[in-house]
């Protein structure tokens, strides 16, 4: 197992339950709300009898993964659709932490509509194990989705004003699974995966490594998050973010390479808003759901120098200084 450097910050997050979620309890949907509006960012625990099948289901999926990412890279390239929410993307597409370095993950996505649909066009490896991927992206959805329901719940959001309403079923979205592989590196090449918020609404992200870092909103230090057993690691995305009328924040993370002898697996599910909706931006600009996706994903490609000169990558979640001329 990984672990951070000597003398590294870990993140002190907090943990909500979600066995306590679904049975309803007030003072558990009062913590949800309160963590989404002061960190963005939290543990959340997974181990409750309703639920804890999410947990033998990703194992099984970091077994297909190891096997998967084994591949040789030209065969893993036939399933390569040039999208953003389907299929595989190589190492090197994005940016790395470190200026002027590329990013050190390849990826598999499996789009939820897809999913749903049972379409032919799913990678390969997904159709042959299609009662796993099933049920997994079904739990992963229905907890994000329930999370959601309940922070309307507790803001006694009504009607159009509902979180839910901007995610209905069967409505166009850019909710996808996306599996992610990290070969070991050397740590001085800085590769990893750049600072950057998420573009959608919720993460439940998967990981049982260290490599994870996050920035507290205002501070310039990063702090490792620990990789936690029967937890996943949740996080609020820009959309939400937007939607709250940016009252929720959306912690600035990144993945940076730990020195170790074998490689980084992680799963993030993205549940993210109807492809039509609309909100306001970090520069106050009413955009759509699916524009915010695509253009910020092109961003992901910029150099360094490029990213610098926008909220975008940040979510506005960067502290700035700003410079007096
Ligand atoms: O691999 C990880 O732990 C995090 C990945 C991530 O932040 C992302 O894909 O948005
Ligand atoms: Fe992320």
């Amino acid at each position: 197992m990984r672990t951070p450097p000597a003398g590294s910050r870990v993140a002190p997050l907090e943990t909500i339950d979600f066995g306590r979620i679904l049975e309803q309890d007030p003072a558990e949907q009062s913590k949800l709300l309160a963590v989404c509006i002061k960190d963005g960012f939290f543990y959340l625990d997974l181990q409750a009898p309703r639920i804890r099948q999410i947990l033998a289901d990703k194992a099984h999926v970091v077994q297909m993964m190891e096997e998967y990412f084994a591949l040789p890279n030209d065969v893993k390239m036939k399933d390569n659709r040039g999208a953003h929410t389907h299929g595989f993307k190589p190492v090197g597409t994005f940016t790395g932490f470190k200026d002027g370095a590329r990013d050190g993950y390849e990826t598999l996505k499996v789009a939820y509509p897809e999913m749903m649909a049972h379409s032919p066009l799913l990678p390969a490896v997904v159709q042959e194990q299609e009662g796993l991927f099933d049920s997994f992206i079904g739990l992963c959805h229905l907890v994000n989705k329930t999370m959601l329901v309940t922070l309307s719940d507790v803001l006694k959001l009504q009607g159009t004003d509902r979180f839910e309403a901007h995610h209905r079923e069967g409505k166009p979205t850019n909710t996808t699974l996306v599996l992610l592989h990290y070969p070991q590196q050397d740590v001085k090449e800085g590769m990893g995966h750049n600072k950057h918020t998420d573009i959608g609404t919720l993460t439940l992200l998967f990981t049982e490594q260290w490599g994870l870092q996050l920035q507290q909103p205002g501070a310039d230090e990063w702090d490792f998050v620990a990789p936690r057993e029967g937890h996943a690691i949740v996080n609020v995305g820009d959309s939400l973010r937007f939607l709250s009328g940016k009252k929720f924040n959306s912690c600035l993370h990144r993945v940076v390479p730990v020195a170790s002898d074998e490689d980084r697996y992680s799963i993030a599910y993205f549940l993210r808003p109807e492809n039509d909706i609309h909100f306001e931006d970090v520069d106050g600009n009413k955009v759509k759901a699916a524009q915010w996706h695509d253009a910020k994903y092109v961003m992901f490609g910029e150099p360094h120098e490029k990213q610098a000169q926008s909220a975008m990558l940040t979510g506005g979640m960067e502290r700035r200084t700003v410079i007096l001329a």
